[in-house]
């Protein structure tokens, strides 16, 4: 049976309404690919304090969590995942990259022209397609 892990990955708009997009390196499983950056949930943890963790491991910054955003499970070829974005606010520092390739801030409807995780679709699609 193929593992089910459950991710958070963070929604971080900036003040000209762009968001924040991380490329994954060539070193992580489903490289080359843009996501929003986060990570696993580990078991003694809630939604919030996992993606505040993995922001600050990842980017070297700190978030607040502001609300779930989407949630949607995705079956790759050796295992599942449950990728939960939540939006979220910078609260304090700038993001740096420590692990990904590179990190860019598009606006909304650029975020197509970009190759993602497939199991960030959703999210993706449904903020092309929300009011701002
Ligand atoms: N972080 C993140 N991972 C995603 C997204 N979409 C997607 O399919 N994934 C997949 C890629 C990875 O297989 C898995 C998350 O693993 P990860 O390597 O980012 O997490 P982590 O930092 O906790 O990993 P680890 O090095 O501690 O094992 O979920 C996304 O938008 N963000």
């Amino acid at each position: 049976m193929k593992k089910l892990i459950k991710v958070v990955g963070a929604i971080i708009e900036n003040d000209n309404n762009e968001i924040l997009c991380a490329l994954r390196s060539p070193k992580m499983n489903i490289p080359n690919h843009w996501e929003f950056p986060g990570g696993k949930v580990e078991e003694n943890e809630n939604l919030s304090e996992a993606i505040v963790r993995e922001i600050q491991e990842e980017l070297k910054c700190a978030i607040q969590f502001k609300e779930l955003f989407n949630d949607n499970t995705h079956e790759y070829d050796t295992f599942i995942v449950n990728l939960i974005t939540l939006k979220c606010k910078l609260i304090s520092g700038s993001p740096v990259t420590t692990e990904h390739s590179k990190l860019l801030w598009l606006k909304r409807e650029n975020l197509l022209s970009l190759q993602w995780a497939p199991a960030d679709i959703p999210a993706v699609e449904q903020l092309v397609n929300e009011k701002v």
